[in-house]
């Protein structure tokens, strides 16, 4: 085969796996987003999960109220202070999800070829005989034959506490199914599966628009985690609601696929997404298992192409309980790097797990291995083929911005940006080395008051493989004159060389406007 229809980097010599991998400043150019909950909440476990490098912060209303929300978060500020590592904010919606409610928390055991009833009544107790669901038209929506998935809220599939059902009958409301395998249900909440089918629940619900309205105004957050996303007009909806919430407006949609509905409208989703979270969790029991990884490998591909961060979740279910993950869960990880992941979403690990911080570093040691490997160069040939001609200005200069950093060796491209886009179209060409992205804050009024943009594009950079943001004291003026951009880049210089990215006699590559020309510069540090 012929080396350019290889993922890596052709030849990896057998002595160089048994290199030790040196520590760097960062652990990563891939990105981690972890879901705070009862075993990473206090100041310091979050303190050891940024350390060890994760840059974004999900709470998942699918579960927990909102002070409980407001307290892990106070707590991820009071971190954030204390390491210095910035963290962006991600709400995570509940969406269409079907869920079973365990009040009473008593295990629920349920034997193979048994009968159990699923009823849409949520005050009743949930039984070995009876599940109550807090979704009234699944009754419409199944029939005899279909498979129904219940687990454990995000249950890790190593778990022997979630259940195959099969329809058997529609009775009324009720759907009476057969136990295909013994489990014993353990916790509060439960989610449920009906395979291939549409689930008449909208997107953002009564509830989710509360909680985006409150607990999301008042937090200003960053990322948007649309879940069961299925169509663009569900961003689409999201994006008018955001828009009449202030601060919001700036909030980027990530638009979380997680069955076939969604998978069967990417290509539109993509167009009107900020970004993609591929929700293996869910999906993985929607498709046949022989089909998950061509949906990753296509997913991702059109993510790259489109510039728009990517994020795989589900990777290391097995670190739950353990201290490390298992062989194949290793393998994916590296291999979600190669596919052209942006982030790494870790859900039950960091939430329930045992070992959060641990976790964190492992698969940041993993996704590192694979970027030393990547093949950048058949990457950003793809890319440039598939952009076309002729390419936007900017987008020129930034491909290339990357392939001069990559020819002279440089330690890092530093990019200036105020929207952010300049910086996306960076990380687009996947650098092999970090982008220090500068963010310029500018002056800006709704008409009642002043402020600064640029703290949500620099936040928002942090879900973005090879994006480092750092923002630039608003007191400089953001017209590009040369001495504020001397001034400006002497800052940047300063921070990577204090964070330990660049040293005496590097290579730096800089991207930036001098007056109304965008250019690139390669500068050579003296010491
Ligand atoms: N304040 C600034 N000073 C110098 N160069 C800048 C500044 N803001 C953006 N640039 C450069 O201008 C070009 C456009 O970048 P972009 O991120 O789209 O910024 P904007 O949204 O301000 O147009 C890029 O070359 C970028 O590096
Ligand atoms: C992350 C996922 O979704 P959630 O945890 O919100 O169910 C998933 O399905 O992989
Ligand atoms: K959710
Ligand atoms: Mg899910």
């Amino acid at each position: 085969m012929h080396s350019n229809h290889l993922l890596l980097e052709e030849p990896i010599r057998m002595a160089s796996i048994l290199e030790p991998s040196k520590a760097s400043f960062f652990p990563a150019m891939t990105k981690i987003v972890g879901t705070l909950g009862p075993r990473s909440r206090s100041v310091d476990v979050i303190s050891g999960c940024l350390k060890a490098g994760m840059s974004v912060a999900r709470f998942d209303f699918s579960w927990g109220d909102s002070d409980y929300h407001q307290e892990t978060l106070e707590n991820l500020k009071a971190a954030v202070k204390s390491t210095k590592k910035l963290c962006a904010v991600m709400l995570d919606t509940v969406g269409a999800e079907m869920q079973v409610v365990n009040k009473s928390e008593k295990a629920i055991s349920l034997q193979q070829d048994d009968v159990v009833t699923l009823t849409p009544d949520e005050g009743q107790e949930a039984t070995s005989q009876v599940l109550p669901i807090n979704f009234a038209g699944l009754a419409k929506a199944v029939k005899t034959g279909d498979t129904i998935f219940i687990g454990q809220y995000l249950f890790t599939g190593s778990e022997t506490t979630s259940v195959w059902l099969e329809v058997e009958k529609v009775e009324g409301v009720d759907v009476v199914c057969k136990i295909k395998n013994s489990a014993t249900l353990a916790g509060a909440l439960f989610t449920l599966h009906a395979s291939q089918i549409h689930i008449d629940l909208p997107t953002l619900t009564d509830k989710d628009k509360e909680n985006i309205s409150s607990w999301g105004v008042r937090n200003k957050i960053d990322f948007l985690s649309l879940s069961y996303t299925r169509h663009a007009q569900d961003v689409r909806e999201a994006r008018e609601f955001l828009s009449k919430l202030g601060d919001l407006s700036q909030t980027q949609i990530f638009a979380k696929i997680e069955n076939v509905e969604g998978l069967t409208h990417f290509d539109e989703i993509l167009q009107e997404a900020d970004g993609i979270i591929l929700s293996r969790g869910n999906l993985g029991i929607d498709l046949p298992p022989e089909k998950v990884f061509l949906f990753q490998k296509a997913a991702l591909y059109k993510c790259n192409m489109a510039g728009k961060p990517a994020v795989v979740t589900r990777v290391v279910d097995s670190m739950t309980d353990n201290l490390r993950p298992t062989r194949a869960e290793a393998t994916d990880v590296a291999n979600a790097v190669l596919d052209g992941s942006d982030a790494i979403l870790l859900g039950a690990e960091t939430l329930r797990g045992l070992y959060p911080v641990e976790t964190i570093s492992i698969v940041g040691k993993i996704c590192a291995e694979a970027e030393k490997v990547f093949n950048q160069d058949l990457y950003f040939k793809k890319t440039v083929k598939y952009v076309g001609e002729p390419m936007t200005h900017l987008e020129s200069i930034a491909s290339s911005a990357v392939r001069a950093a990559i020819k002279v060796k440089a330690s890092v491209i530093i990019c200036f940006t105020s929207s952010g886009r300049a910086a996306r179209l960076i990380a687009k060409y996947r650098p092999t080395m970090p982008v220090i992205s500068v963010v310029i804050p500018r002056l800006k009024t709704n008409q009642l008051r002043w402020s600064f943009s640029g703290a949500f594009e620099a936040r928002q950079s942090l879900i973005v493989r090879g994006l480092f943001p750092m923002l630039a004291d608003p007191r400089h003026p953001a017209e590009s004159t040369s001495a504020t951009n001397e001034s400006v880049l002497k800052v940047a210089l300063d921070h990577g060389k204090t964070s330990g990215v660049i040293k005496s006699h590097d290579r730096v590559v800089v991207c930036q406007k001098v007056g109304d020309a965008s250019v690139v510069k390669i500068i050579e540090l003296e010491d």
